[in-house]
């Protein structure tokens, strides 16, 4: 008996005395709404303490504020059965939003049978919610797979705009890194309960999916939030901070979230969105070779403060009009920022959500390092393709690029209550 721990008793409940009377204090921001603690809290406890509501209009994870660290896995349905498959939808949706919570899966991992495996693998014990998100997609393949089969009687149903991306130029697609019929998504301030989250719902699916690749981020890339600070990518360069933020309800509507009329096939799609994955390795070594106005002039801004090229501050708009030496723009016409900017592509914007990584060390000594490049948008179709065409033909920035890894997404509205996730695709 000494083994198990007292019925019931959660992550938040193990984490005892100390919380409660740092909470006492005022010194922790406990709940959705006081969560939005950004990239410099006063201390790890503001945004570990933080939970977001699983269930919701939209799923969590996509306007919550970005959090630090990422566990993303794209899974296989290994199973034919459309029952199991709507099976493991509701027992990741239950589990979801019991980790979210901050507490652990199924039973426990210290309050079942002791002959029998813990339902929950422990790793999290004692650890707040840490501000969890798991956000779960729909990848083509899981409506018609490679040799054309409709698995699970869901062809019917695969919106116009789900299809496999284009091969772009200068992409170096490694297959083993690229698609999967499902995708989940989980965020968390402390990389232990980002892992813990991927882990357990892989552990849940075993004999219905098995994982076809995942990645680590060890540090968000974007600002999804005007509470936020912007933080920087691994070339140095502050990141995220012409995104679509939550508190732009017209822009999210506009750019992220499907539409009841967007396509008559998809109306399980409403309220949800489409998200793009690009591993894109980043040749941090001969990047750091280039010169400070080098490296500028490929974004379009400064690395210091984030300002366009044409002045003012990091929220001031650029100006691709202003002149700058030798008849040229001050911002280069081949700058990272003018190349993706919305001027050029008819308005559309994209909700980034990316995050560093460094997957240990290449071939040639270098660092095995660059940007999981995560974006929602309302359609890949109009608001990604057309935009990653133009940076891979005339952005002075993809040289030091290369991408590695691709995939695509439809992401389901939020799950109401009762629901899991996914149910009216199944429905
Ligand atoms: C196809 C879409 C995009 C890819 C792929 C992409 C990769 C990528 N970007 C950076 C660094 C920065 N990007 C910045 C802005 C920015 N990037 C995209 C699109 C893609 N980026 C957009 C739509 C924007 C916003 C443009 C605007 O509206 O002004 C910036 C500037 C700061 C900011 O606004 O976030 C940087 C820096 C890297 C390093 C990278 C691939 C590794
Ligand atoms: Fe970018």
């Amino acid at each position: 008996m000494s083994r198990r721990a007292p019925v019931g008793l959660s992550r938040r409940g193990l984490l005892g005395g100390g919380a409660a009377l740092a909470g006492a204090a005022g010194a922790f921001a406990v709940g959705r709404e006081s969560s939005h603690a950004g990239s410099g809290p006063a201390s790890a406890g503001d945004v570990r303490q933080a939970s977001y509501a699983f269930r919701g209009e939209h799923q969590a994870g996509i306007t919550t504020p970005a959090q630090d660290r990422l566990h993303f896995a794209a899974f296989d349905v290994v199973t034919d059965s459309r029952d199991d498959l709507v099976d493991l939808l509701q027992r990741w949706t239950d589990a979801a939003e019991q980790m979210t919570r901050g507490e652990p899966t199924g039973a426990g991992a210290v309050d079942g049978d002791v002959n029998l495996p813990p339902d929950d693998t422990g790793e999290a014990l004692g650890l707040p919610a840490s501000g969890l998100t798991i956000t779960v997609g729909f990848g083509p393949s899981l409506f018609r797979d490679a040799d054309g089969r409709d698995r699970f009687g869901l062809a019917d149903r695969l919106p116009a705009a789900l299809r496999e991306l284009p091969h772009f130029p200068g992409d170096a697609l490694d297959p083993a890194r690229s698609g999967g019929d499902l995708c989940v998504q989980a965020c968390a301030d402390d990389p232990q309960v980002a892992v813990h989250a991927i882990r357990n719902l892989a552990r849940l699916g075993f004999g219905a999916v098995s994982v076809r690749w995942s990645q680590l981020g060890f540090g968000r890339t974007s600002t999804t939030s005007t509470s936020q600070s912007t933080p920087r990518n691994l070339f140095g360069f502050k990141d995220g901070t012409a995104n679509v933020k939550a508190e732009e309800a017209a822009a999210l509507d506009e750019h992220v979230w499907v539409g009841a009329d967007d396509d008559p096939a998809a109306g399980w799609l409403t309220g949800g969105s489409y998200l793009v994955a690009r591993r894109i390795t980043m040749h941090v070594e001969t990047w750091d070779r280039q010169t400070l106005g080098d490296q500028e002039s490929f974004v379009g801004r400064t690395k210091g403060t984030g300002a366009p090229l044409s002045g003012g501050d990091e929220q001031t708009p650029p100006d691709f009009d202003m002149p700058g030496s030798d008849d040229q723009p001050v911002i280069p016409v081949d700058s990272h920022v003018r190349v993706v900017h919305p001027d050029q592509h008819g308005g559309v914007r994209m909700l980034r959500r990316g995050y560093n990584f460094v997957d240990g060390s290449n071939a040639l000594g270098g660092l095995d390092a660059g940007l999981f490049f995560l974006a929602y948008v309302r359609d890949p179709g109009t608001h990604f393709v057309p935009v990653q065409l133009a940076m891979s033909k005339h952005d002075a920035m993809a040289e030091y690029l290369q991408v590695t890894g691709s995939a695509l997404f439809a992401v389901p509205p939020g799950a109401a209550p009762g629901e899991h996730l996914g149910q009216a695709l199944f429905a």
